[in-house]
């Protein structure tokens, strides 16, 4: 586990949510949660907590930051290797909205290693109202199942929580409406898939 404070890649806030009462709650109560008459149908979150984990965020300021800075330091460790995995791909785009962005730490490399791009952080408000500005990113603040704001190109990284297998992908991009997408391998846990709409 990477740890150390050297390089301000430290996988340290991760470890701090992960292990956290709110989140270990729900693996104490695993198998009761299982075995209910709710049968598994509720998240065991949501089972234990009453609300999902945005809406318990939203209620809850300590939580929302350990889950924000635990976000971050992964976006500081695997953005550059998406980055790098994406030269061409930013040529001729003039906006970018990250969805679900957190504290814009992700813009804020897109925007460094594609200074031609204006990017916006885009997250729910009670998460936008408390993060730092950072250089180049605005900051706006919504529910992306209501609307994004207008542009070129979206960027979406961890943003429903939910691992998905490529058919699974290829399903809910082709439903979508993507004409086409490739998957770039960026030589870590994660791939970067690519969605066209022609
Ligand atoms: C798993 S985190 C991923 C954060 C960041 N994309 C990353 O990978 O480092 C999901 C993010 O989506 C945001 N989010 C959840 N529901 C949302 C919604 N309906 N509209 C906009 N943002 C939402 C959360 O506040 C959170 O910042």
């Amino acid at each position: 586990m990477m740890i150390t404070k050297r390089d301000g890649k430290s996988m340290a806030p991760m470890l701090l949510l992960e292990s956290s009462q709110e989140m270990l709650a729900p693996w104490l109560k695993l198998s009761s949660t299982i075995s209910s008459p709710i049968n598994g149908l509720v998240p065991p979150f949501d089972a234990v907590h009453g609300k999902e984990l945005w809406s318990f965020a939203k209620d809850n300021p300590r939580h929302s930051e350990l889950i924000n800075e635990a976000m971050a330091c992964e976006a500081r460790r695997v953005v550059p290797l998406v980055a790098g995995a994406c030269h061409g791909l930013f040529d001729g785009v003039a906006m970018v909205v990250d969805v679900g962005g957190g504290t814009g730490d992700t813009m804020a490399i897109l925007v460094k290693e594609f200074p031609w791009i204006k990017g916006i952080n885009f997250d729910l408000p009670h998460v936008v109202e408390v993060v730092q500005v950072l250089d180049n990113v605005e900051n706006v603040g919504g529910n992306m199942f209501d609307s994004i704001p207008a542009c070129d190109a979206v960027f979406i990284k961890t943003s429903t929580g939910k691992e998905r297998t490529l058919k699974e992908w290829d399903f809910v991009i082709k439903e979508a409406g993507f004409a086409r997408y490739e998957v770039r391998d960026i030589d870590d846990v994660q791939w970067v898939i690519i969605a066209y709409p022609s």
